[in-house]
């Protein structure tokens, strides 16, 4: 089930297999056409030993030069002659088009020959070009074909499907444009997009066309479900999401369009072509990531426009596709009550074309005004729940301190040695994961098929080795989480580990990366002297991979040793102040004094740079599913914490409403505590 990447790169890729207890694609069984079936993994691509070393833009400009390939710079791409397409094919009618369209990534190295769509790694193309070709001629790197299973239910689905406009009872059609929010949107806009619906499922069902038309490679089904009072969309895509490169509505797009607009949603797509005229292309996968493979298809365009949406997530997801598509061409469509998403804006009546107009530029020079921030501040204060990042589902109590999980964040984690570290904070981001956070781990001290297990057995909540017959259901689930691994394992050099981030931050969209633990870079320095500047430098390349990537970094750092019955405190941190005064938070495991019971543990906020609220709450490890999240009934609550040298509070409050301390019963971590390392202004 594991497939090792072929870019040279240590990681590890989930991927996701369907749910067999369910219809597959997530159809009702009824409606899912043909029996469940598992479908079967192509066997592991081989292990590389030595990572290769990440390959960058003027190395990849310096071996053309040095091969005489003459290529264009681009936006995101180099363009090149592709070597996959024959001397004869070279020219079409048009003259050089066809002539330079292999693109070259500048920043993974990755090619896709728009011709024949021969796709692959760097080396790959290097192979190739030294006479290796290690099949990439015969086509063997040709883009990885639907398998014939897919192709024969996207087609079994399309042709069951019918336009909106020819389903016989005018009350269905009704229904169905009003759950879709489809009213304004034409008959003729639901034809040049060739949206169908699927009656017995209730689904529209947007296509993915290859390029040039050819063939149908797979297809979007939507269907809408009434939520407390609202409507929530859910999606099914064929293939599996992971392989779903669909810019819907790029058959619309003319070779000489300059400028587009990319919207999260194929419905908010119809509303804008409509509206405005404007070429426009919708996301695969929403906000959820814009993979790399697709940038070839955006090079085109002189100008991009992102109008993702109507909340601050989507507009922190903007920001940094922009970064992806260089940012100098894209602009911005900012979330606000005047700019709802596109196809709301249509409902609304709203004026879309001067929506657009009012996009800012994603790039500004190092220094800026107020004036250019001034809208983003407002953003903030007007969605503070949404700025106070994603909510974890199992640890009500860290919400409570922390408020949420924030991109760009550096989080050091540390408590005693075998207290349950890795335990807990594989189960603290698995709770993020499961809420569509991008995760990447780094497990350099146990193995990823040992993590993946105790991963495994808290998303299930539940001993697995007494039901495997449930473990297919559940590996199914899991697979589908947008969860990576570094293959990493013992010492490794700080370098490597931050190009490996940095890779996957641009090819999968990572928002937060857990590194367990840190002292796996430190190398071998026997000098404490050295351990510790050693340290200092790997956080500080942390801290700047976290600002500077937009992305949460969990570090976990062993603490120093001290008597085995004093609490950990920040100062405990192994190293120098340097981790806890770069980190925005840090949370301390407490296996001492505290305990009542087997199995206890207290998690202690001990720095929270977002509002400041520090305190400490109970963890009750169930051995069975390997989870710390507390139980519903649970009466221990939130304490207050005096000051960094111990807890006060050594009677729980109680659950009681009210009784639950607010800002004001936990207290800031920095003026009032004259015993932690200096805060104040950290360099960033
Ligand atoms: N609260 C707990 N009570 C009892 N056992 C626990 C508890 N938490 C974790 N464990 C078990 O203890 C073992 C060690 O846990 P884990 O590896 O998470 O600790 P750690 O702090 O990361 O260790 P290290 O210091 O070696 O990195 C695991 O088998 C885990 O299931």
């Amino acid at each position: 089930m594991w497939v090792l990447l072929r870019s040279g790169y240590p990681l590890r890729i989930l991927l996701p297999l369907r749910g067999a207890w369910m219809g597959r694609r997530g159809l009702p069984r009824s409606f899912a056409p043909g029996p469940p079936r598992r479908r079967y993994r192509k066997e592991a691509l081989p292990a590389l030993e030595a990572p290769v070393l990440p390959v960058t833009t003027t190395e990849i400009r310096q071996y053309l030069r040095a091969r005489g390939i003459p290529f264009q710079d681009g936006h995101s791409c180099l363009r090149a002659p592709s070597p996959f397409v024959g001397a004869s094919k070279l020219k079409d009618q048009t003259g050089a088009a066809t002539s330079f369209s292999l693109f070259i990534d500048k920043t993974t190295g990755r090619f896709l020959c728009m011709t024949t769509l021969a796709e692959g790694s760097w080396e790959d193309f290097q192979a190739s070009v030294e006479g290796q070709g290690d099949g990439a001629r015969e086509g063997v790197l040709l883009s990885e074909a639907p398998e014939a299973e897919d192709s024969e239910e996207v087609r079994r689905i399309w042709d069951r499907a019918i336009p909106l406009w020819e389903l016989p009872e005018p009350e269905e059609a009704q229904l169905a444009r009003m759950m879709f929010g489809l009213t304004k949107v034409t008959d003729d806009t639901l034809k040049r997009f060739s949206v169908r619906y699927l009656r017995p499922a209730c689904r529209l069902v947007f296509p993915w066309f290859s390029p040039g038309g050819l063939g149908l490679r797979g297809l979007k089904l939507l269907g809408a479900e009434t939520q407390g009072g609202g409507v929530q969309y859910v999606e099914t895509t064929i293939p599996r999401p992971g392989a779903y490169h669909n810019l819907f509505g790029l058959p619309l797009i003319s070779r000489r369009d300059v400028e587009v607009v990319l919207t999260s949603r194929e419905l908010d797509s119809l509303a804008l072509s409509q509206s405005t005229g404007l070429p426009t292309l919708a996301l695969p996968r929403g906000t959820a990531c814009l993979p790399p493979a697709l940038l070839p298809y955006l090079e085109q365009f002189r100008r991009v426009v992102l109008w993702l949406g109507n909340d601050l997530r989507s507009w922190e997801a903007a920001k940094l596709f922009a970064r992806k598509l260089n940012p100098k061409r894209c602009s911005l469509v900012r979330p606000g009550d005047q700019q709802p998403s596109p196809l709301e804006a249509l409902n609304q009546g709203l004026n879309l074309s001067r929506i657009l107009r009012t996009a800012l530029p994603a790039w500004h020079k190092s220094i800026v005004s107020f004036r250019q921030l001034r809208e983003e501040v407002l953003g903030e204060l007007s969605n503070v729940e949404q700025a106070a990042g994603v909510r974890w589902s199992r640890f009500p109590d860290l919400n409570r301190l922390l408020k949420g999980h924030r991109k760009g964040e550096l989080t050091v984690f540390t408590g005693p040695t075998g207290s349950g570290k890795t335990t807990f904070i594989s189960e603290y981001a698995l709770d993020l994961c499961t809420q569509g956070v991008n995760t990447l781990w780094g497990s350099f001290e146990i193995s990823n098929v040992r993590l993946a297990r105790v991963m495994l057995t808290q998303f299930a909540v539940g001993r697995l080795e007494e039901q495997l017959d449930k473990y297919d259901e559940w590996a199914d689930r899991f697979e589908d989480l947008p969860l990576y691994f570094m293959t990493f394992h013992g010492q490794q050099s700080i370098r490597t580990v931050i190009d490996t981030m940095q890779h996957a931050v641009y090819v999968y969209d990572i928002c937060h990366v857990v590194i367990d633990n840190l002292q796996f870079m430190m190398g071998h320095e026997q000098l404490s002297t050295d351990r510790i500047a050693a340290q200092d430098y790997i956080v500080g390349a942390f801290r700047k991979f976290a600002t500077d990537s937009s992305c949460h970094v969990t570090l976990v750092i062993h603490p120093r040793k001290e008597d085995d019955d004093k609490e950990l405190q920040t100062a405990s941190i192994f190293g120098s102040a340097k981790a806890s005064q770069e980190a925005d938070n840090v949370l301390i495991l407490q296996d001492r004094k505290l305990v009542t019971g087997p199995g206890k543990r207290y998690l202690q906020v001990s720095k929270n740079r977002f509002d400041g609220d520090v305190g400490v709450f109970p963890l009750e490890f169930n051995k069975s599913s390997l989870t710390f999240s507390i139980p519903p009934k649970s009466k221990a609550r939130l304490k207050k914490i005096k000051d960094d040298n111990g807890l006060v509070a050594k009677k729980p409050s109680s659950g009681k409403k009210g009784a639950m301390p607010q800002i004001s019963d936990t207290c800031s971590n920095q003026a009032r505590n004259p015993n932690q390392p200096d805060f104040s202004k950290p360099s960033r």
